[in-house]
């Protein structure tokens, strides 16, 4: 379902204008390019709040006048024809460690209730649908063109990302569409961190074979979608969208690790999109998120909420939750990024621990089971609510034991804390660097490109785990015995 109107770009919007982003950059850990600063060279924030008109595309119909006064249908839709701007409260959008991301700029007390921060209508997002009758929204490409044919020639299912891509680039280059201006903020080949643009050097940095396999097999994947649409006899139309493999490849990771996956509801129709969500796509993620995304499907927008009871400080990073119980691998692999709190990342041991989950639990003040994730504040550091991720972790890993196995004295599980400790130095000694090695290349790069900065995080974070587990197996011996 599409239609030829082009959607344009309200020109009153208030937070930047095409000219004053030109030659901006998207991170300071590129020197080539320099963010917006003020007089004391801090970078300046977008302004938030903010609100700006809506801009009419066309007027909604002027309903004739009928004396039997009939309500419309769906006067929603009437909203179709304007273009409606995001709203953004209490929120500026700055460069921090991770790249740019969401930060408050006042304090917001526990409410009972979730509160709005942003507002994104359906209008400025680039949206795919999973399944068949696909569509994407907005409807701003033109029946009979040739990317409408090339998107229609994937798989809803399995292709979102190279179908948000041909989307996203045709966006890009669309007259006075809203992502020309946003696309200026969309972080660059060198700034993304998307392991699709990783060279075959990179990829060896993860010291991860299945990682990297997985990787090749992603990018082989894109290249030959390029190779296939954009080859040599294709209109130009299509063929300055991506006139390298490198550019294709960029809008993929791009679309890879800024889409958000949701339930929307439209008129009668539920359906499972992949969104591009300028804005909320500048939130970071946390595995303790103090934000969520909600559909709100009568007004048809993405609104960020800040959870119920939460309390922000000015200041403080809003983040969201990218991908639930998942470990570091699957962050790498989609967003280029891992982290050393993950508490869903596990070590996958080779046998049988004879060491009984219960007591190894009960010996970190954990309790309950196994699969669940469970916090005790009695072992947090104050102000840090998760317990180490590390010690649930090791604990998820070990097999459970029936009442039956329970080991009768302690020196088997004495001799089976020492035994998964061997495993753990067996398993650091095979990677190729130690983990001081590899904080020392860190503190030393410069000028590296994030892919390999996130690669070498990664295998990092990797044998930080690792030895976290040894210190928690040292633990355990010690408050098993005495
Ligand atoms: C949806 S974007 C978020 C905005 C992004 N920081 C930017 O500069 O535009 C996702 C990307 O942000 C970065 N990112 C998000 N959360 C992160 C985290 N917890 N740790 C490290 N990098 C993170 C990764 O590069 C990821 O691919």
């Amino acid at each position: 379902m599409v239609s030829s109107l082009p959607l344009s770009q309200p020109t009153s919007h208030s937070f930047f204008s095409k000219t004053q982003l030109r030659g901006f950059g998207h991170g300071s850990w590129r020197p080539s390019f320099s963010f917006c600063r003020d007089s004391e060279s801090k970078v300046r924030p977008i302004k938030a709040l903010v609100e700006t008109a809506p801009f009419p595309l066309f007027q909604p119909s002027k309903v004739e006048e009928s004396s039997s006064e009939l309500e419309p249908a769906d006067p929603d839709f009437y909203k179709i024809g304007f273009i409606r701007s995001m709203r953004a409260y209490g929120v500026e959008f700055k460069e921090g460690p991770d790249g740019f991301g969401v930060y408050a700029s006042k304090d917001v007390e526990p409410l009972r209730r979730a509160r709005v921060i942003m507002e994104i209508p359906l209008e400025l997002m680039l949206t795919v649908r999973q399944k068949l009758p696909w569509m994407f929204f907005p409807d701003i490409i033109p029946v009979g063109h040739p990317i409408f044919d090339i998107i229609n020639s994937t798989n809803p299912e399995t292709d979102w990302h190279l179908r948000l891509a041909c989307l996203l680039l045709y966006a890009l280059d669309c007259q006075d569409n809203f992502w020309q201006l946003y696309g200026d903020f969309l972080p660059s080949a060198d700034e993304c961190t998307s392991l699709l643009l990783a060279t075959e050097e990179e990829l060896s940095e993860l010291q991860d074979p299945n990682l990297a396999s997985t990787i090749r097999n992603e990018q082989r994947r894109a290249l030959e979608f390029w190779e296939k649409n954009w080859h040599s006899g294709v209109p130009l139309k299509i063929k300055r969208l991506a006139r390298d493999p490198q550019r294709f490849m960029w809008a993929v990771g791009i679309a890879q690790s800024r889409c958000i996956n949701m339930q929307m509801r439209l008129g009668a129709l539920h359906q499972g999109a992949n969104m591009l969500i300028p804005y909320a796509d500048m939130l970071n993620h946390s595995f303790e998120p103090n934000c969520f995304f909600h559909w709100r499907f009568k007004d048809r927008m993405v609104e960020v909420l800040i959870n119920a009871g939460q309390r922000i400080r000015k200041g403080d990073e809003m983040t969201v939750d990218y991908m639930s119980r998942q470990k570091n691998d699957i962050f790498m692999q989609r967003y280029g990024f891992s982290s050393p709190v993950n508490p869903w990342d596990e070590i996958k041991f080779s046998g049988d621990a004879r060491i009984h989950l219960d007591s190894f639990l009960s010996v970190f003040n954990i309790s309950g089971l196994p699969e669940e994730y469970y916090h005790n504040t009695l072992l947090s550091n104050e102000g840090d609510t998760f317990v180490d991720g590390a010690v649930i972790a090791a604990a998820r890993t070990l097999p459970s034991w029936s009442d039956g196995d329970v080991p009768p004295i302690p020196s088997v599980e004495w001799k089976a804390a020492k035994d998964l400790q061997n495993e753990c130095q067996e398993m650091l000694a095979e990677f190729p660097t130690t983990s001081k090695q590899d904080q020392k290349l860190l503190d030393s790069l410069q000028d590296a490109t994030r892919t390999l900065e996130a690669a070498i995080k990664y295998r990092l974070h990797r044998k930080l785990f690792i030895e976290k587990v040894i210190q928690a197996l040292d633990l355990y011996q010690e408050r098993l015995l005495f």
